[in-house]
């Protein structure tokens, strides 16, 4: 084996630290010494068997090098360098290109621990898979060592991680995605506990073999030892598969961090919302993939005066914290530095901030090809182009009868280049949430919106969030699904603990606990078509929330929460009926009784803490 860069010198002694890295934060996983570092790379090196071991040092100069290897091998097409400069399009195996929930894995101590929504594996059993699968994984690969940082990496909430992967399509997306190398090592080095995250493609290429240009395997393995804080995932060069800083650390193994520590680690989007007067409200939300987190992020406000800038788009790390006032409020901070975003249905009509980020500096992934050399799927423009290059590599007209780009193809860039990116959305200390969210695909009975009247009744709304499933993760594509706090592939341990935990934060909040609202972009009328604008009309909606949170608008009481009368929302210029207005807005007791009854059957089965159980009850004896 021969090592084509060693790994970084230590740039500080471990002892002596111009940071402040905790010392009375709990370390978790692996002791943090380079020794260990070392020690662990070793390992894996020897059971997987790469030809080379590379050491990611997050320049660039090593950054190009690793491109224009993979445009080499055909795993990235560069685009025209006029219209879309520094741009690559990557397109993935057929068969890989979404989350395999059927193939992640909780392996805790005893499957209660995982609960009843979660694949629990025996961890003693699963390591023995791992070491079968991992066996040669990576002859004829080469060993990317990529040291990562989840949060801003001097940031007192900063959480480490060492990736290893034999994918350099991982590397690239890890570079956008998180702060990887040297930074983060050093902070390693200095003592900051990591959690160590193993990936391979698991396609080992003999001398003979030819490489392609998206390696994978049929036989997937995405695995979580939460007790141990450690991730292994094989078979899957796909984002979520694959780049374990985002869900498997950021959400999976994170939230069991948070349950111990007490604070929250959830799949949500944050803005700062500034109202006409220069109030500001801070807004995290949770709905399922594929629901509109990142467009809500980004939203273009359509009413005048207002304005959105965007924090995160897909997760959010929350923790109490007393304020000078006295008051403990959830801080929030985005441990992202990437997005990972839907491509399909992006346009300058639905969402021109996302446009505009992705004018340089993207990895596509299986979108279409233009004829002059840039992308293309469907809803970035009215009309397609007259020929493309499918997301499969095939030539494609209009009449093709299959869509262009994969439902579920994604952009991957940088956060920095979004033009509404907040100021300050590295803050390491995070904002005051004043907010929180939650939503899902719902054809009928929801309304656009809805307040919880207490934070028992906001973990209710968060509980029962059902949505119509989408291209995110396999499966059939608009069956409604139970999806409780947009979090059902994502809770590191049993819902029933999650959703105590969840009581237990807004218990020890008291007066600072955010606001809890329920919302519905997708209300559709008896034809199909969307009874809501959606994007940036969505604006009517969020301001209502902020005048809510300051006390300025009213509402009407219903069995569910408060909802806006239809004098309360500003709906000048939408066009929209009273007749349809009325339907958004309308709590039917005959649906939400079916409804809260399928709810209440879920929470018993999830074995749902009584509290919440007794709010329904409650919620439908008003009914
Ligand atoms: N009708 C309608 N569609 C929307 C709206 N917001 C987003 N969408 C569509 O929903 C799809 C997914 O939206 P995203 O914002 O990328 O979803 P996300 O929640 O960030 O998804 P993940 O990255 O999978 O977690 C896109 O096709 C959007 O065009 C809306 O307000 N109305
Ligand atoms: O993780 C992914 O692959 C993309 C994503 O945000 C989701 O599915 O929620
Ligand atoms: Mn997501």
């Amino acid at each position: 084996m021969t090592a084509t860069y060693l790994p970084p010198a230590r740039s500080r002694s471990g002892a002596a630290t111009s940071h402040e890295v905790a010392a009375d934060r709990p370390t978790h996983g692996t002791p943090s010494r380079r020794d260990d570092v070392l020690a662990w790379v070793g390992r894996i090196a020897d059971l997987a068997q790469p030809d080379r071991i590379v050491w990611v040092d997050g320049g660039d100069a090593q950054h190009e090098l690793l491109v224009r290897e993979m445009v080499s091998t055909g795993t990235l097409l560069p685009l025209n360098p006029e219209l879309r400069p520094d741009s690559y399009l990557a397109r993935s195996d057929p068969g890989d290109v979404a989350r395999v929930e059927s193939r992640t894995f909780i392996c805790s101590p005893t499957r209660a621990e995982a609960g009843p929504t979660n694949n629990w594996r025996d961890p003693a059993e699963m390591r023995q898979t791992l070491a079968g699968l991992f066996d040669g994984a990576m002859r004829g690969r080469t060993l990317y060592v990529v040291p990562f940082s989840m949060g801003p990496v001097d940031s007192p909430l900063a959480r480490f991680g060492i990736e290893i992967t034999d994918s350099p399509y991982v590397v690239a997306s890890m570079r956008i995605m998180t702060r990887s190398g040297a930074a983060a090592l050093a902070r390693i080095d200095d003592g900051a506990a990591w959690v160590p995250a193993v990936h391979s493609v698991g396609a080992p290429l003999g001398p003979d073999d030819v490489d392609v240009p998206w390696p994978c395997n049929p036989e997937k393995y995405i695995v979580h030892f939460p007790a141990e804080r450690e991730i292994w995932s094989y078979g899957s060069g796909y984002g979520g598969n694959a780049l374990l800083g985002k869900k498997c650390f950021a959400l999976r193994i994170a939230s069991v961090i948070a349950r111990d520590e007490g604070w929250l680690a959830e799949h949500m989007l944050l803005v700062r919302v500034t109202s006409p007067e220069g109030r500001r409200t801070h807004v995290a939300a949770a709905f399922p993939s594929a629901c509109g987190k990142t467009n809500l992020a980004m939203l273009r406000p359509t009413l005048p005066g207002w304005s959105v800038e965007t924090l995160g788009d897909d997760i959010v790390w929350m923790a109490p914290r007393e304020g000078d006032d006295g008051v403990t409020r959830l801080h929030a901070i985005n441990p992202e530095a990437g997005f990972f975003g839907v491509a399909p249905g992006t346009g300058w009509e639905s969402n021109p901030t996302a446009m505009e980020t992705l004018r340089r500096g993207v990895i596509f992934t299986n979108v279409a090809l233009t004829d002059d050399g840039d992308v293309w799927w469907e809803g970035q423009t009215s009309q397609p182009p007259a020929h493309l290059i499918d997301w499969q590599g095939r030539d494609w007209t209009p009449d093709a009868g299959r869509p262009a780009a994969h439902p579920n193809s994604r952009f991957t860039v940088s956060a920095a280049q979004c033009p509404t990116m907040a100021a300050d959305w590295e803050d390491p200390a995070g904002v005051p949430l004043d907010a929180i969210l939650f939503g899902g695909r719902r054809p009928s009975t929801v309304p656009l919106v809805t307040q919880a009247d207490s934070w028992e009744a906001g973990v209710l709304l968060g509980a029962s969030i059902a949505s119509e499933r989408t291209a995110a993760a396999e499966g059939t594509v608009g069956e409604l699904r139970r999806d409780p706090f947009a979090m059902l592939p994502f809770t590191g341990y049993a819902v029933a603990d999650y959703l105590a935990h969840w009581l237990e934060v807004g218990r020890g909040l008291g007066t600072g606990a955010p606001a809890i609202f329920g919302v519905n972009w997708f209300r559709k009328d008896d034809g199909g078509r969307f009874l809501w604008p959606g994007f940036g009309e969505n604006t009517r909606v969020i301001a209502w929330i902020a005048d809510r949170v300051a006390g300025t608008v009213g509402g009407r009481s219903t069995p569910i929460g408060h909802v806006p009368n239809p004098g309360d929302l500003d709906v000048t210029g939408l066009g929209l009926s009273e007749a349809d207005l009325d339907e958004l807005l309308d709590v039917d007791p005959v649906a939400w009784r079916a409804e809260l009854t399928r709810a209440g059957a879920y929470l018993e089965e999830l074995r749902a803490p009584a509290a919440l159980r007794r709010a329904l009850d409650v919620a439908i004896d008003r009914l």
